[in-house]
């Protein structure tokens, strides 16, 4: 079992067991586990709203290298606090799994707004992603790689200012041995030196960072193509085009991120995302204020009250709510 330190996650030292919460809605569903809202039924927090990831231990053990991922996950959340990255409120285990109760996001995904909007103005990509930026740095200065930026990855909270969220566990287990399936999901934002397993420095998540930027500015990340085999090809092969209504600073900017050669992408030095922050494209951010949250975000979430999981794909929330007992000690 993965040694739980309980002190600096559960603050009150309250005995917290899943009967401590009440399920309403799936929000997510997969290989290794879920990921329901849940409602707290005692202590200081009664009634607070969280989102609870169960894992069962028994898919991560079978696949050995990501046991280390969950691991990872639960120790980053606990010592990394950030505005702009999920934050991990209670962490306990039964004999068959691991319980996570996360801060609940109603805004739901990133992009799921932004297939609403299509298209983003360069103002909102450029506060989306300086955002992210000060999450990423903020890893960085932990030593933390965040190696999964993604769309799927990029939460609203309730006044639509971003959050990282899913560290370490892919949500489907890996299970056939065909190598393009070696990567999770979702291989559109992952650095060529990724998927040539060259090995990988903090300078992989300033490459996602551009291709979601890219994203967010034209309707689709720079490197797709009909099958796996082929987008990874395109991602190595690297030929950028951009739309001719690009500004001439953001076609800097997303060139220099989208370098192959990872030694030659902005933000690969030591000053990491100064490198990027002090770029042409971001001469208006002021940096403290987008920090404190003072930075007004482009749309806020619609939501007609707390429980509201309109943000979220109704495959799940149609699903019925419940943990179901592979272990219920
Ligand atoms: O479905 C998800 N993850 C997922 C899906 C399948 C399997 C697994 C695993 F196996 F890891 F358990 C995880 C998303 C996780 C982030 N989500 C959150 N939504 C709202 N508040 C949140 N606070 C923190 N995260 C969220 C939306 C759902």
């Amino acid at each position: 079992s993965i040694p739980i330190n309980e002190l600096t996650v559960n603050p009150t030292g309250e005995k917290i067991n899943p009967k401590c919460f009440s399920i309403l809605k799936v929000l997510g569903k997969g290989g290794y586990g879920k990921v329901f809202m849940v409602r707290k039924l005692q202590g200081e927090d009664t009634s607070t709203l969280y989102a609870m990831k169960v894992l069962k231990k028994a898919t991560i053990v079978r696949n050995t290298k990501d046991t280390q991922h969950t691991k990872s996950e639960r120790n980053i959340l606990e010592f990394i606090a950030h505005p702009f990255i999920v934050s991990l409120h209670y962490a306990f285990q039964s004999n068959a799994k691991l319980y996570l109760i996360l801060e609940y996001l109603p805004g739901g995904e990133l992009f799921s707004q932004l297939d609403k909007e299509g298209i983003l103005v360069e103002k909102s990509a450029c506060f989306y992603a300086s955002e992210i930026i000060l999450a990423l740095e903020h890893l960085h200065k932990h030593g933390v790689i965040y190696r999964d930026l993604k769309p799927e990855n990029v939460l609203l909270d309730s006044r639509g200012h971003i959050k990282l969220t899913d560290f370490g566990l892919c949500k489907e287990a890996i299970l056939d041995n065909n190598r393009t399936h070696t990567f999770c999901g979702t291989i559109e934002y992952m650095a060529p030196e990724i998927l040539t397993r060259k090995g990988h420095g903090k300078a992989v998540d300033w490459w996602s960072l551009g291709t979601l930027m890219y994203d967010m500015m034209t309707g689709a990340p720079p490197f797709v193509a009909e099958n796996r085999k082929r987008t990874i090809e395109k991602i190595l092969k690297s030929k950028l085009i951009f739309p001719r209504y690009f500004r001439p600073e953001a076609i800097d900017l997303l060139t220099r991120l989208l370098k192959r050669k990872e030694d030659t992408r902005l933000g690969y030095g030591p000053d990491d995302s100064e490198e990027i922050k002090r770029h042409k494209f971001f001469e208006h951010v002021n940096w403290e204020a987008t920090l404190k949250k003072a930075v007004k975000p482009p749309f806020e979430p619609t939501l007609r009250d707390e429980t509201d999981v309109s943000q979220f794909d109704t495959k799940f929330t149609g699903m019925t709510p419940v943990d179901s007992p592979v272990d219920s000690s």
